[in-house]
């Protein structure tokens, strides 16, 4: 008989707990930290996430909840990064810097670290010392609530090595998610960072009642964005098309389900930043991403209109309508 697959995922969250439920029915053992106590105790109990995804049923002979992140690592082969990038240091600060070795670490973060300003797979490289070839990423226009409804939805894993990111595709691909491998992790991985801060952008309008019609150029203007820093940081052929890259940005930018989107709603309506991440459960990447491409970008100079009007809002106070009104006069 095959041995089961033992893969660790790290995080509470809705993606985590998406990811959990792809993995175990398909046969995984899965070996799931969570940091909050209770939530463990309620899985072991129930069988479900009481905050996210609650709907989400787990066997439990399967699915083994931990508040033991070292000993939730060292019982797997694979293991899944699935908490805010914003958390990372912090979640996996009782691990020693040998604690992945000989592991695949999969990232299914859509941020950087910040202050760093680098991306996840290079934290690992740096400071877990995972080689990049030991790395995968999850990218992808994919909801966690849609993954929990079990609608048709396409991953795309990107490694520099394609037959481990073919590997973990195969521990994917169900009923309702299909999964491809690329070797272009660099480029999926700032892509989906960059989405995310436009999404907030495509909000922020919104919030301020601007319609379809301007969100549609925000969004074809958004992607030139992206392809002139994707060109600048990480120049490699690439098809800017496929769903990995345009197909994240369409989903977020238009997903009643977006966080950043919904973040950017609230700010473009006149809620503080704190006040719009008090309201909001759920963690919106694009508000810490925003920070660290802004830094990158010193150094780069590419041009982003977008993304400035973005940081601006968000870290130096100026008021949405203005800087829209800015983008307007930009817009072709
Ligand atoms: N949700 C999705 O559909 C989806 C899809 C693809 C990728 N992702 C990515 O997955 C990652 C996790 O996001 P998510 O959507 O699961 O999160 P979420 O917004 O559903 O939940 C927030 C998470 O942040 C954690 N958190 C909040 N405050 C914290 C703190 N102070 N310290 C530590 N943890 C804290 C919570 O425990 C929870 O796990 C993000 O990088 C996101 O971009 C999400
Ligand atoms: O759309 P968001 O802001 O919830 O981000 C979630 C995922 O990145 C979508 O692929």
């Amino acid at each position: 008989m095959q041995e089961r697959e033992r893969i660790a995922v790290l995080g509470g969250g809705s993606w985590a707990t998406a990811l959990v439920k792809i993995l175990s029915e398909n046969g995984a053992e899965v070996h799931w930290w969570l940091r909050n106590e209770e939530d463990v105790q309620h899985l072991r109990q129930y069988g479900h996430n009481p905050r996210y995804l609650s709907g989400v049923s787990f066997h439990l002979e399967q699915v083994l909840p931990s508040n033991d992140i070292k000993e939730t690592v060292a019982s797997a082969n694979w293991v899944i990064l699935a908490v805010p990038a914003a958390f990372v240091q912090q979640a996996l600060s009782a691990l020693d810097q040998n604690a992945f070795e000989g592991k695949t670490l999969v990232s299914a973060i859509k941020g950087m670290i910040p202050g760093e300003n680098i991306l996840i797979t290079d934290f690992l490289e740096e400071h877990y010392r995972v080689p990049a070839e030991h790395q995968c990423v999850i990218a992808g226009p994919c909801h966690a609530e849609e993954v929990a409804l079990e609608k048709q939805s396409y991953l795309t894993i990107g490694s520099h090595d394609l037959t481990r990111a073919e590997e973990f595709c195969g521990l994917l691909r169900n009923r309702y998610v299909s999964a491809n491998p690329l070797q272009d992790i660099d480029g999926v991985e700032y892509c989906a960072v960059l989405k995310n801060i436009i999404a907030l952008a495509c909000g922020i309008a919104h919030g301020l009642n601007y319609g379809d019609n301007f969100q549609a150029v925000m969004v074809s203007n958004a992607m030139e964005e992206i392809e002139r820093f994707l060109h600048a940081i990480m120049p490699r052929p690439r098809n800017l098309t496929g769903s990995a890259y345009l197909g994240d940005l369409l989903v977020t930018a238009y997903s009643q389900f977006s966080r950043n989107r919904t973040f950017g709603n609230m700010i473009g309506r006149g809620y503080t930043v704190k006040s719009a991440q008090f309201e909001m459960n759920m963690v919106a990447e694009g508000y810490y991403a925003v920070q660290s491409i802004n830094e990158l970008n010193k150094r780069l100079q590419v041009d982003m209109p977008i993304v400035s009007a973005v940081y601006r809002i968000l870290y130096e106070r100026i008021s949405p309508g203005v800087e829209i009104q800015i983008l307007k006069t930009k817009f072709k």
